[in-house]
């Protein structure tokens, strides 16, 4: 492509994504099914550029007010992904001049919103809860998610899958604290693969895996995986139940537990059992109230700890959605903790940065249910054998903390609590 259409382009791309009514990567895909003749290149740069944009919005809109022609030309221009000589090459004289002088602007020299690029509603409670951690925070979020995958423990052993990668070209490390991870380098493609065929392995970030190992499944056990969207933790907890006991894949959304179906089926799991419910206070979760063994809880959340992948959100939520999300939170939570007996585990998670999604609900939920007791995160994972798991929580232990900057995952919260009385 010349370079000035590519520029064109972009500049198409940014003027879409930025409209934020769609998610980012859903507008991306929908760019790219209607223009079926970019070539893979194209695609990464119209692709890197957006993002780019979207990321740093805040400091190319202040860049981008100095320069001249279509804003969005402007913004794509400072995002462009792609060699700067190529890019030189699309733009007119006046545009190299302005690109010269602003990218000759010293950083240090920038105002706080410029170089953190984030709504003030989330910059207070996120200072306030990271100290001087914020801005470790804020450089994490320019970087990109590692690729992790999951090693299926009922199938497989990760040293074995690590070498069958190996020899199709595939480098990965052993994650640092799942026991069932593998880190890959770069972004290699694994649907061709045998392993993922089989069902040897799943894509599936490092903290998720974590939350499906805090429950502890078990063989034989009646166990509800409540907002199991497209299976991601239902997965990983049949595996752990060695395909034996019963597991409920639970959701409101029938679209996404069809996703569950191709993934379940290259599993090898006949012991899940997919439905879609109308909402948390369905007659099926009724009908198993006070009899499963273990329940996790992935709530549905505004997505913030997953920043490097989906750098949207933060321009897409608003503190308006956190309230009503947190309403959500604490009636679900509460629903599906009735499905416990006495002696059975819940796990409330999310992959959500902020206090308000995450201690606030788990601390109310404490509060109102006596008969539940909070169990120890940190010992459950050092009982599960994770190492160096006090790096994982919160001070006192209680709580899973995951933080891109601090653990190379995306976000996640988790709390547990047992059942120790009716
Ligand atoms: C964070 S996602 C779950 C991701 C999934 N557990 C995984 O690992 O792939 C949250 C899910 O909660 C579902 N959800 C929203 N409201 C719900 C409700 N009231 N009851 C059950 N599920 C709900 C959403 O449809 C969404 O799929």
């Amino acid at each position: 492509m010349h370079p000035k259409a590519l520029l064109e382009a972009c500049a198409e791309l940014v003027r879409e994504v930025l409209r934020f009514d769609h998610p980012a990567d859903a507008v991306v895909s929908r760019y790219f099914r209607e223009r079926r003749a970019l070539g893979p290149r194209e695609r990464a740069t119209l692709a890197e550029t957006a993002y780019a944009v979207v990321r740093r919005k805040l400091l190319f809109e202040h860049l981008a007010a100095s320069g001249s022609g279509p804003r969005e030309r402007r913004l794509a221009i400072l995002g462009f992904a792609g060699d700067r000589d190529f890019l030189k090459s699309a733009l007119n004289d006046q545009e190299k001049a302005w690109l010269d002088r602003v990218t000759a602007v010293d950083p240090s020299t920038l105002s706080e919103r410029h170089r953190h690029n984030l709504p003030e509603w989330l910059v207070a409670p996120l200072k306030e809860q990271l100290g001087d951690g914020f801005w470790p925070l804020v450089e994490s979020l320019d970087e990109s998610a590692p690729l992790d995958v999951r090693v299926n423990a009922l199938s497989d052993k990760r040293e074995e899958i690590r070498q069958e990668l190996a020899l199709a070209g595939i480098r990965a490390q052993p994650t640092p604290y799942s026991p069932w991870g593998l880190r890959l380098e770069g972004k290699p493609a694994l649907t061709r693969l045998d392993a993922f065929a089989r069902g040897a392995i799943e894509v599936q970030d490092e903290g998720s895996q974590l939350l499906a190992l805090l429950a502890d499944a078990r063989r034989g056990q009646m166990v509800v995986d409540f907002c199991a969207g497209a299976g991601g933790k239902t997965l990983a907890l049949g595996a752990m139940m060695r395909n034996t006991g019963r597991l409920y894949a639970f959701d409101v959304s029938a679209h996404r537990l069809e996703n569950l179906k191709p993934r379940l089926a290259r599993s090898k799991l006949s012991n899940v059992h997919p439905a879609a419910i109308a909402h948390e206070r369905d007659e099926r979760i009724k009908r198993l109230g006070g009899k499963i063994d273990r329940v996790i809880v992935d709530a549905p959340c505004s997505g913030l700890g997953t920043l490097r992948r989906n750098p949207d959100l933060k321009w897409r939520q608003s503190p308006e959605v956190l309230a009503e999300l947190a309403t959500r939170q604490a009636a679900i939570l509460d629903s599906a903790a009735r499905l416990l007996k006495t002696g059975g585990r819940i796990v409330y998670a999310t992959c959500s940065l902020l206090r308000a999604e995450n201690e606030d609900i788990a601390a109310a939920f404490t509060a109102a249910h006596p008969g539940f007791k909070r169990l120890s995160v940190q010992e459950l994972l050092e009982s599960a054998r994770v190492g160096d798991s006090s790096k994982l929580c919160s001070e006192d232990g209680q709580d899973l903390r995951l933080w891109p900057q601090r653990h190379g995952t995306d976000g996640f919260y988790a709390a547990v609590w047992e059942k120790v009385q009716h």
